[in-house]
């Protein structure tokens, strides 16, 4: 039995998934966690794949085992010196500090130039931002950078023995260009002051390498491997617009499209895709972890959490969550915090506040929505994936806050799907026919969607000027 294994190395976890390939049924998994921060040593991520890998017992399927794929969070800056060693912990997605090289690379080049040369706008999620950040603050470690690479091209290393990625990953980097497909050296010379080596960007099914010894066959094919997200939607065999949202640490509301986004604003992200097609994208810092954030404020489980949210008032009777725990990415916000409104005496329960953090998750992802909308992408339908996906209390809402149907497809851990389905595709040279199971459907119900929407959206506006 062709097995392929899928890796998906993300913000809180490295999952392993050991796949059948023909099929797509997953035969066995492993999971190991990732320490919190937003500024990692990448060597973290080595260990933590070791430990999923050998949870999803890779090893002992010898030769059955005959390809393999990474995703990963994006764009986290991996800086090497000349040894191949972290000058400095990688700086994630979701590290604001670069936040104001950000505004000053709009400011200087202006938002069209960056949409002409990388097809996105900056922000402090973007590698460039954080490069420029290292080479203001840390000159000295800026110097002894040999290499820049993110975090999938980091563990294609870890596998083959080579640094690698794909159009995808290099896509959120902030100096390349999904359109020419070219690294754009003089964004690097203008921000970093030089241009470090970077890797090479593979086809959609080019082989990054072999396994190396030790991994339990080192003639299974490794594939390029590709951004979380975009593994994503190979896992889910997605389809031209049909559109995606994501309940993981980050939120991500995202289709695929042969058309880039252009989106002056910045909101929607003109990330390619894993095929050679493009992903037009929105994310959010504070997604999963609200609930999570609101489980503990509560003191109850995740499980007692969703109850309370489930059994509370559709509308959390008029209590509104902005949820930019974390500062927030879209809108771009980096210093924001979240806000609680419409607190009253009887309004004040637990239910209420549980419920107005799973509504604040899905008006944040339904801002998302609306920028798709605003940029000619029909959403007749939302698939709801990630973590936060498992909520019953989210799932129910979803639908009545987005004003259109939503489907969950049978739980998995899709983007470590689509990485294994990468590997199947190189590996055989085709896309492999993987069925999509769904789990439940839901319908809006009632108007009082639309109504906690409008509420949000004018709390938003009044706080923050969004
Ligand atoms: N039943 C649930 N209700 C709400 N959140 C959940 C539930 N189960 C898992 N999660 C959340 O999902 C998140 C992990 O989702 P995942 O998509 O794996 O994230 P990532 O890929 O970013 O690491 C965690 O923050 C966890 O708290
Ligand atoms: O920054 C983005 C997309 O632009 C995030 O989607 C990261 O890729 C993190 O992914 P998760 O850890 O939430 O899966």
């Amino acid at each position: 039995m062709s097995t392929v294994v899928g890796v998906d190395s993300s913000t809180q976890s490295c999952k392993v998934l050991a796949v059948e390939a023909e099929t797509g049924e997953v035969r066995s998994s492993g999971v190991a966690a990732h320490p919190d921060g937003t500024a990692i040593d990448p060597r973290v991520w080595s260990t933590a794949l070791h430990e999923a890998w050998d949870g999803a017992g890779i090893r002992s399927l010898g030769t059955q085992v005959i390809g393999a794929g990474v995703a990963a969070q994006q764009h986290g800056m991996v800086a090497l010196d000349d040894r191949d060693r972290p000058v400095f912990d990688a700086l994630l997605w979701n590290d604001t500090r670069s936040a104001g090289q950000a505004d000053r690379m709009r400011e200087e080049l202006g938002n069209e130039a960056w949409l002409e040369a990388t097809n996105l706008v900056p922000v402090a999620s973007f590698t460039i931002t954080k490069l420029a950040w290292l080479a203001e603050n840390k000159p000295e470690l800026a110097e002894r950078v040999a290499r820049v690479v993110l975090p999938h091209d980091w563990l294609n290393h870890e596998l083959t023995g080579k640094y690698s990625t794909d159009r995808s990953e290099a896509s959120g980097t902030g100096y390349f260009s999904p359109l020419s497909n070219r690294y754009q050296p003089k964004l690097l010379e203008q921000y970093f002051g030089r241009v470090p080596e970077l890797p090479k960007v593979l086809g959609s099914h080019e082989a990054a390498g072999s396994l190396l010894a030790g991994w339990g066959n080192d003639a299974a094919i490794v594939s390029p491997g590709a951004g979380d997200n975009a593994a994503a939607a190979l896992g889910l065999g997605l389809e031209n617009g049909e559109v995606v949202v994501s309940i993981g640490t980050s939120g991500t509301v995202f289709t695929t499209s042969p058309i880039p986004a252009h989106d002056p604003t910045g909101a929607v992200a003109g990330f390619a895709d894993a095929t050679g097609n493009h992903l037009p994208l929105l994310a959010t810092l504070n997604a999963a972890r609200v609930m999570f954030a609101g489980a503990a404020m509560l003191d109850v489980d995740l499980q007692t959490f969703d109850r309370l949210a489930r059994d509370a008032a559709p509308d959390a009777e008029g209590l509104t969550l902005l949820p930019y725990l974390d500062g927030e990415r879209t809108p771009n916000l980096p210093n924001a915090s979240g806000t609680l409104l419409g607190l009253t005496r009887s309004n004040m329960t637990a239910g209420n506040v549980a419920r107005a953090s799973v509504l604040g998750v899905l008006n944040s992802l339904a801002d998302g929505l609306e920028s798709l909308r605003g940029h000619g992408i029909d959403v007749r339908k939302v698939l709801l994936i990630g973590g936060g996906s498992k909520s019953r209390s989210l799932r129910a809402a979803a639908a009545s806050i987005f004003g259109v149907p939503v489907e969950v497809p049978a739980i998995r851990e899709y983007v470590a799907l689509g990485a294994a389905r990468q590997a199947a595709w190189t590996a055989h040279g085709e896309f492999p026919d993987w069925r999509r199971e769904i789990d439940a459907s839901y319908q809006p119900e009632g108007d009082w969607g639309a109504e906690v929407r409008a509420r949000y959206v004018a709390a938003r506006q009044r706080v923050y000027g969004v």
